[in-house]
C-alpha cells in the first residue's frame, strides 16, 4: 500500500496537460482556464476621476478653509459620469462633479458635497482637502501592457468582470478534457429499473459525473459494464481511444469479478498505483496509456467519492491546464467527537466544518461510516484525516480536516 502522500505526487508528477486550445467570447467563457496570459491596451481606470459626489477643486484655493471660515468658490460647469469636462480650472473656481465624473485639468481634489453648502453658481467650501482626495488616478488599478490574467486560472465572475472592463472579448481557453465514466458490476441496474434480489443502483455514474461537469470537463458515460471480460475489455478499449481520461468504479479489489486491472495489463496500460493507504478507497488504481490517463476506483459509493476528491479532482485540473490550487485545501480544526482512524490507512471520516469566534470545529457525520454508506455524506462538507499509525483522536483535540 502506497502512503497517500506518494500516490498523490506520483499522480500529479504522470499527468500532463492538455495543450489544445480554443477561442471563446465572454458569454461562454464562465469555469474555462486561460490558456493565455492576458493584458489589456487599456489603464484603468481609464481617466482620473472622482470617486464621491461633490466638488472638484484646487487644493491650493482651499489650503485655508474650515468649518467656520469656509472658502467660497465659482462653480463653472457640472460633470456627471459618461460626460468629459469642458475647462480647465482656474484659481477661485470648482466645478459641481458626480461619482465617477472625469476630473477637470488643474483640479487635483475633490470635496465631499456633505462638507459643502452651494448657493446659486457658488459654493462654500468648509474643509481643506489634501491633494488627490477621492480621486482614482489614471492607471492607478492597472496600467495598460502590464500582465492583467495569468495563464491557467479558472475564470470565475471576477475574472469576466475583468475581461469584459478591459475590452478582452475574445478569450484563449484550454480545450476541455473528455473524460470517460463507467460502472462495473453484474448487481448493477439504472435508477428507472425495478430493482431484483442482490440489484443495486448504480449511483457511482451519477454522482462522478456531477463532479466531472463542475471541473469544467466534458463527460461521456458508458453506463453499467457487466463484469464480463470481453465486454469490460471493450469497453476500456473504447473509452482509452476517445477520451483523455477514464474514470471506472468497481473491480479493482481482490475478487473473482475484479477484472479492472489485469485487462489494463493486457490493454499495453502501465499500472502506476493500484493500492494506496487509504480509507476508504485502498484498491484505487492508477495507469497510464499513450494518449489517456485511467483512474479505476473502488465501487462502494464513499470510496469512490473520496477518491475522487484526494487523487482524481487535482489530476483532472492539472490535465484542464489548471496551475493553482490543484491538491485540496487542509485545515486545523477541533473535532467534537471522538474519531477511529484504521492504524494502517489514512483514514478520512465525512462530517462538517463549522466556524464560531474564528475557529473550526468539526463535526463528525452521524451514522455509519462505512464505504458503503453513501446516505450520511449528504450535506458534509469536509474529510477529517486520521493519520496512519493512530487508532483514536479524543473529542477536542486539533485534526487536519481536507474541504471537499
Ligand atoms: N478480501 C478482500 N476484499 C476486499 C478488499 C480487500 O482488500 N480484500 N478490499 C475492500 C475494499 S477496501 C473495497 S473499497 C472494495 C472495492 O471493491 P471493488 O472496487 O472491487 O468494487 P466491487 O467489488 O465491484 O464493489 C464493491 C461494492 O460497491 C458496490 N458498487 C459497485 N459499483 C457501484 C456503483 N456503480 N454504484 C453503487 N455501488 C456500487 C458493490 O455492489 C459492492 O457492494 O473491496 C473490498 N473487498
Ligand atoms: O477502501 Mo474500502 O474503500 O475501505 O471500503
Ligand atoms: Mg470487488
Amino acid at each position: 500500500m502506497l502512503p497517500v502522500e506518494d500516490a498523490e505526487k506520483i499522480i500529479l508528477n504522470t499527468i500532463q496537460p492538455l495543450t489544445k486550445t480554443e477561442t471563446v467570447g465572454l458569454e461562454a467563457v464562465t469555469g474555462r482556464i486561460l490558456a493565455t496570459a492576458v493584458s489589456s491596451e487599456l489603464d484603468y481606470p481609464h481617466e482620473d476621476n472622482s470617486a464621491m459626489d461633490g466638488y472638484a477643486a484646487r487644493s491650493i484655493d482651499l489650503s485655508a478653509a474650515t468649518s467656520d471660515r469656509p472658502v467660497t468658490l465659482d462653480i463653472i460647469e457640472e460633470i456627471p459620469a459618461g460626460v468629459p469636462p469642458r475647462h480647465r480650472l482656474q484659481s477661485g473656481q470648482a466645478a459641481r462633479i458626480f461619482t465617477g465624473g472625469i476630473l477637470p485639468l488643474e483640479a487635483d481634489t475633490i470635496v465631499i458635497q456633505e462638507d459643502t453648502q452651494r448657493n446659486g453658481d457658488k459654493v462654500k467650501i468648509f474643509s481643506s482637502p489634501p491633494p488627490g482626495q477621492f480621486i482614482r488616478k489614471q492607471g492607478s488599478f492597472y496600467q495598460a501592457k502590464q500582465p492583467l490574467l495569468p495563464s491557467g486560472i479558472k475564470i470565475g465572475a471576477p475574472e469576466i468582470a475583468i475581461l469584459a472592463a478591459m475590452q478582452c472579448r475574445e478569450i484563449s481557453v484550454y480545450s476541455p478534457p473528455q473524460v470517460t465514466i463507467f460502472s462495473s458490476g453484474n448487481e448493477l441496474v439504472n435508477p428507472h429499473e425495478t430493482l431484483q434480489r442482490g440489484q443495486l443502483v448504480d449511483s457511482n455514474q451519477y454522482a462522478l459525473k456531477a463532479l466531472v461537469q463542475a471541473t469544467g470537463a466534458m463527460p461521456v458515460s458508458l453506463g453499467i459494464i457487466r463484469d464480463d471480460r470481453k465486454l469490460i475489455k471493450g469497453a476500456i478499449e473504447e473509452a482509452i481511444a476517445n477520451s483523455n481520461l477514464v474514470i471506472s468504479t468497481g473491480g479493482v479489489s481482490v475478487g473473482d469479478y475484479d477484472y479492472i486491472e489485469s485487462i489494463l495489463t493486457e490493454l499495453g496500460g502501465e499500472i502506476k498505483i493500484n493500492s494506496v493507504a487509504i480509507k476508504p478507497g485502498k484498491p484505487l488504481t492508477f495507469a497510464t496509456f499513450p494518449n489517456c490517463y485511467y483512474f479505476g476506483l473502488p465501487g462502494n459509493p464513499v470510496s469512490a467519492l473520496v477518491t475522487f476528491w484526494r487523487f482524481v479532482l487535482p489530476a483532472l485540473k492539472k490535465l484542464s491546464g489548471e496551475t493553482q490550487n490543484l491538491t485540496p485545501t487542509f485545515i486545523k480544526a477541533k473535532t467534537e467527537q471522538e474519531l477511529k482512524g484504521n492504524g494502517k490507512r489514512e483514514t478520512y471520516l465525512w462530517g462538517n466544518i463549522r466556524i464560531e469566534d474564528g475557529n473550526h470545529y468539526f463535526n463528525l457525520a452521524g451514522g455509519s461510516h462505512s464505504s458503503g454508506n453513501l446516505i450520511n455524506l449528504s450535506q458534509t462538507n469536509a474529510l477529517a484525516v486520521i493519520p496512519v499509525g493512530i487508532n483514536s483522536i479524543s473529542s477536542q483535540e486539533i485534526i487536519d480536516v481536507m474541504m471537499i
